[in-house]
């Protein structure tokens, strides 16, 4: 495996590799691939993979990529490269994403000035399967099978004629830079989803990091338990106190919770859980959050090594993990992929940030795929778990407006557009 210069060859190549957080945008543009098979056991097995590469690899070295959400049906994409980092104020951070992009890839193409026809999409599901699937899971749920399962649904959305899934990727990723200040930002290029596909790109704007380790300081925010905002400030808070109030979201956020604890109590010296949970806002959804933070024990797993025991949390699968996993597998008509999957970085010393890809879709030149879940528990409403996907989907649906409609008008996050329509079918 060549060490050296590690991605500094690929300077002027398309981006790789792009995480943007309110404060810093990475950049990887080329590197060294690494893998293992697709199967039980690829997750741990890569975490050894990434931390032998960077033990040998030159200072500096680092390993990006997109891990996906099931290690028995998607190989992940990793590589051992060199990243680029550009700090920038919260404000800044739309320049920052056009340079990283300009520097290399197409700049994406400029927005229309009116509307484009609407491009042709469609719902996979369609409405009326998911909401059978959510009623099936209800059933699962009082049988005793599993305590709660995350069920995803999909939107596939044809390319605008005459643009290139790679540009399509830049103007997502430069729209959500505007549209989604809180935002973790991603753009990475994954494995092919097809074999007549030259590849594809998985763009998103996520609210969720999974964990980021800083020596032996963990910090877990996990999501869980959401409802949409509302134009109207006085109607939002309401909304926000609703879901705070909840008990049907209280115990699918616990779920998350009890489940992290159970895994990091092992490796943990100290251990800091708020009893309750806080409210954490994007532009058009509230969610309820647990910041969870920790003191490792020593050896200190690395980061990817703590990623790939806690992935998938029931966040985005359920609970027990396995058997909410076989119900996703089962019922859900279209692979997630690397849809809640994770997205992440991690250095020499095992450092690292993984974020849960979420609020995402992923171009090829098929088109774009678009996902969302919604966690089913005892109490879940079907129509109101629709509704909640189609609010979900609304993010990347909004910046698909930007780069195809007419000139972007961001919401501001006091501000967020109507997301869904009443049969909570994504606008
Ligand atoms: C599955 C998604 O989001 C996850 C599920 C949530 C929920 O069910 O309330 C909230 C945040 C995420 O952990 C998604 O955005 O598609």
């Amino acid at each position: 495996m060549a060490r050296a210069p590690l991605g500094a060859e690929h300077a002027g190549s398309p981006t790789q590799w792009l995480l943007s957080t309110p404060r810093a945008t990475l950049v990887a543009r080329g590197g060294d691939r690494l893998s293992a098979p697709i199967g039980p056991g690829q997750f741990a097995a890569l975490a050894g993979a990434a931390e032998s590469a960077l033990r040998a690899g030159p200072a500096g070295a680092v390993v990006v990529g997109a891990i996906p959400f099931d290690e028995t049906t998607t190989r992940a994409h990793l590589l051992l490269t060199r990243v680029e980092r550009r700090a920038h104020q919260p404000g800044r951070r739309p320049h920052a994403v056009a340079m990283a992009l300009q520097e290399a890839d197409r700049p994406p193409w400029p927005p229309a000035a009116t509307a484009g026809p609407p491009l042709p999409r469609v719902e996979d599901p369609p409405p009326a399967a998911y909401l059978s699937a959510v009623r099936d899971a209800l059933a699962e749920i009082r049988g005793g099978t599993v305590t709660k399962v995350v069920l995803a649904r999909t939107l596939h959305v044809s390319l605008p004629e005459g643009r290139s899934y790679r540009e399509l990727a830049s103007a997502l990723v430069s729209s959500l830079a505007r549209r989604e200040p809180t935002a973790h930002l991603f753009s990475v290029t994954v494995s092919r989803p097809h074999p007549d596909a030259a590849g594809a790109v998985l763009v998103g704007a996520t609210p969720e990091t999974l964990l980021r380790r800083s020596g032996d300081l963990l910090t877990v925010t996990p999501l869980a338990g959401s409802i949409a905002r509302d134009p109207d400030p006085a109607v939002d808070r309401a909304r926000a106190t609703s879901l705070l109030r909840s008990a049907k979201d209280r115990d699918e956020h616990r779920h998350v919770v009890d489940a992290l604890q159970r895994l990091l109590a092992p490796l943990c010296r100290t251990l800091d859980i708020p009893a309750a949970p806080r409210l954490h806002a994007t532009s058009r959804l509230w969610h309820l959050s647990t910041p969870i933070r920790a003191r490792l024990r020593r050896p200190a797993p690395s980061s990817l090594a703590l990623a790939c025991v806690l992935h998938p949390t029931p966040a985005v699968c359920g609970t027990p993990t396995r058997r909410a996993a076989a119900l996703v597998r089962a019922v859900e008509p279209v692979p997630r992929r690397y849809f809640s999957g994770l997205v992440g970085w991690m250095d020499q010393s095992g450092d690292g940030h993984w974020v849960i890809a979420l609020r995402c879709g992923e171009a090829d030149p098929r088109g774009l795929r678009l996902y969302a879940g919604a966690g089913i528990v005892r109490g879940s409403l079907p129509d109101a778990e629709l509704a909640e996907t189609g609010t979900k989907l609304a993010t990347m649906l909004g910046a698909l407006d930007d780069a195809h409609g007419a000139a972007p008008a961001p919401p501001s996050p006091a501000d967020p557009l109507p997301a869904t329509s009443p049969t909570g079918a994504p606008r």
